[in-house]
């Protein structure tokens, strides 16, 4: 079983994603991490020193390498809006939208400096791009499940849509 998890910045990917994992008895993969290993240095680092689409390319070479492991996949905040990875997604697993207000999720990452996209943008920027984000995310999901509550109940609501 593969289970994709997807949605913007902060809405829990990472953390239902090791919860869930865990739950189920999968490793857990998370597409940033991954990156991170394989590149050496950090998300920062490589949109400073490679710029943003050298990220995006090796973001879309890691899903289309992971994307048949039998794992809870946590993906980058941008990865599931690569139609090609999307698609690649979807033919070998369940895409799940993790779907938290742009308000939830702002009050998570605000002030992080580990998320570039953050750190080079204002509040009315990063709403615009949750907006624009925000159909995207759910043309390419398979499944969608609300947010509004602890990372543990989200991974119940998870593993309760793909079963
Ligand atoms: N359901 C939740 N309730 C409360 N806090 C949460 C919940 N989900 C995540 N968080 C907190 O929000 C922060 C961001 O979560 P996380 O890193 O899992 O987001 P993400 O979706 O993986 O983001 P990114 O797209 O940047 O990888 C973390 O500090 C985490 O503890
Ligand atoms: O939403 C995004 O575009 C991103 C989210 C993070 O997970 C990282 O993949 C990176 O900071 C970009
Ligand atoms: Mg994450």
């Amino acid at each position: 079983m593969t289970i994709f998890l997807c949605g913007f910045m902060g809405c829990g990917k990472t953390t239902v994603g090791e919860i869930l994992a865990k739950q189920l008895g999968l490793p857990l993969i998370d597409t940033d991490a991954y990156i991170v290993e394989q590149e050496g240095r950090s998300i920062p680092e490589i949109f400073a020193q490679e710029g943003e689409p050298y990220f995006r390319k090796v973001e879309a070479q890691a899903i289309r390498t992971l994307c048949t492991k039998n794992a809870v996949i946590a993906c980058g905040g941008g990865a599931m809006l690569n139609p090609d990875s999307a698609a690649y997604a979807r033919e070998n697993g369940a895409v799940v939208l993790l779907n938290e207000s742009f308000d939830t999720c702002y009050a998570r990452i605000q002030g992080d400096t580990n998320r570039p996209i953050v750190q080079r943008s204002t509040k009315e920027e990063l709403h615009q791009l949750f907006d624009q984000r925000a159909g995207i995310y759910r043309a390419h999901a398979s499944h969608v499940v609300d947010g509004g509550v602890s990372p543990e109940q989200m991974a119940e609501r998870v593993a309760a849509a793909v079963q």
